[in-house]
């Protein structure tokens, strides 16, 4: 969608559920929303045992007929195969449940088929969650595709808490992303005029800033940390729907993100990369690069190529080509940086050594 014209059309969840117990309330929400008889969950293979089945239970006890659809990758090829469930069963809305690549599967499908989409992460892994962008995998490249938003956020902080500690730091990574992410935008509105929301960026900013100061507090099993993470997820999903695009919350340090994930054999999780990234374009920007390492070292987020089990060298291709990932969206990369540069500011910032 063009970045000057989607701020234009707001699209927000209409329900979000953040506690205990939520996965209970799931009928309650579709008969909130008024959602019709035939329900599609996509889960994953882990997630499915751990939530899919309980919100199939949940809503075959109010008379409802449920499928249930496993799904191994975030590809293209999988949303379409959802979607051919879908017809078949003339569903009326569909169910996410479980990580990124089960929400963002379901979310696709459900955008293409036209019909309501609930989400109902198992993880607080990233903002993806609520958002109304979609990673798709097609012919081995992963796009960015605008989706409609969920109708619905149904986390269930007690299945959340339970999840690898892992997934919820790399929430936290992908939330302390919009630090940088907003200057982007910030600086690409003052060299190139792109369309620029002050709230959209104030909440994305306060956010993530929130989260820094609150960093001692993220704890691994405590439901208080998955709530926190969650709503602060939650927020840069607002965030990003004010300004119609994911500029408030992927900047310089997605690219790089996204660069990686490309480049490295073994990736790691999106969050994960989006802090490492966040530190080394806080250094290029000439803020203060180590609050935010600090920040997610205290979390448990890795801050170094060797904590990610990411060689060096791909490190510093990443940082080489991460201009090239969007080069619509102008940031503090601009045409990108020399090889030269980016080993000082990998070194420099300790995450190569
Ligand atoms: N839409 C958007 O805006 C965004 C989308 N993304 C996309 O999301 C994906 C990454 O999502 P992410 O969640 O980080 O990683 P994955 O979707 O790869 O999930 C990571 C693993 O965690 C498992 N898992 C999830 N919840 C639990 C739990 N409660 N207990 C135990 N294991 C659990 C999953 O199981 P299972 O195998 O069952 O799924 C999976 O094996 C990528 O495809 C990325 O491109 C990333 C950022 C933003
Ligand atoms: O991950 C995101 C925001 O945190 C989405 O951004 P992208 O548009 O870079 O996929
Ligand atoms: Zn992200």
């Amino acid at each position: 969608m063009n970045e000057l014209k989607s701020n234009k059309w707001m699209q927000l969840p209409r329900d979000v559920l953040v506690g205990s117990n939520m996965l209970g309330k799931v009928a309650d929400v579709c008969s909130d929303l008024k959602l019709g008889r035939n329900a599609l969950i996509v889960t994953g293979q882990k997630t499915r045992d751990i939530a899919g089945i309980k919100v199939a239970e949940e809503l075959e006890e109010t008379g409802r007929s449920v499928q249930i659809h496993v799904s191994a990758s975030a590809s293209m090829e999988e949303v379409e195969n959802v979607m051919e469930i879908a017809r078949e069963m003339d569903t009326d809305f569909l169910l996410g449940v479980g990580s990124g690549k089960s929400i963002d599967v379901a979310k696709l499908a459900a955008t293409r088929h036209n019909v309501p989409f609930l989400s109902i992460p198992t993880a607080a892994s990233h903002d993806g969650i609520v958002s109304s962008r979609a990673s798709i995998t097609h012919n081995g490249e992963t796009a960015s595709i605008q989706a409609s938003a969920p109708m619905a956020v149904i986390a269930d902080t007690e299945v959340i808490a339970k999840a690898p500690f892992r997934l919820l730091a790399a929430g936290c990574g992908d939330i302390i992303s919009n630090c940088t992410a907003v200057l982007d935008w910030q600086l690409a509105h003052r060299l190139q005029n792109v369309s620029f929301s002050e709230y959209s960026a104030a909440l994305a900013s306060m956010t993530a800033n929130i989260l820094i100061e609150s960093a001692d507090s993220i704890k691994p099993e405590l439901e208080s940390s998955v709530r926190m993470v969650v709503k602060a997820l939650v927020s840069s999903g607002v965030a990003m729907s004010i300004a119609g695009s994911s500029r408030p919350a992927s900047g310089s340090e997605h690219m790089f993100s996204h660069a990686l994930s490309r480049i490295a054999p073994n990736p790691a999780l999106h969050g994960e990369q989006c802090g490492i990234g966040t530190i080394m374009m806080m250094y290029l920007h000439g803020g203060d690069w180590q609050e935010i390492r600090d920040a997610l070292r205290i979390i448990g987020t890795p801050t170094t190529a060797h904590e990610l089990g990411i060689e060096d060298k791909y490190i510093l291709q990443a940082l080489v080509e991460s201009h090239k990932i969007r080069p619509e969206r102008y940031t503090i990369l601009g045409t990108g940086i020399t090889p030269d540069a980016a080993e000082v500011v990998a070194r420099t910032t300790g995450v190569i050594s």
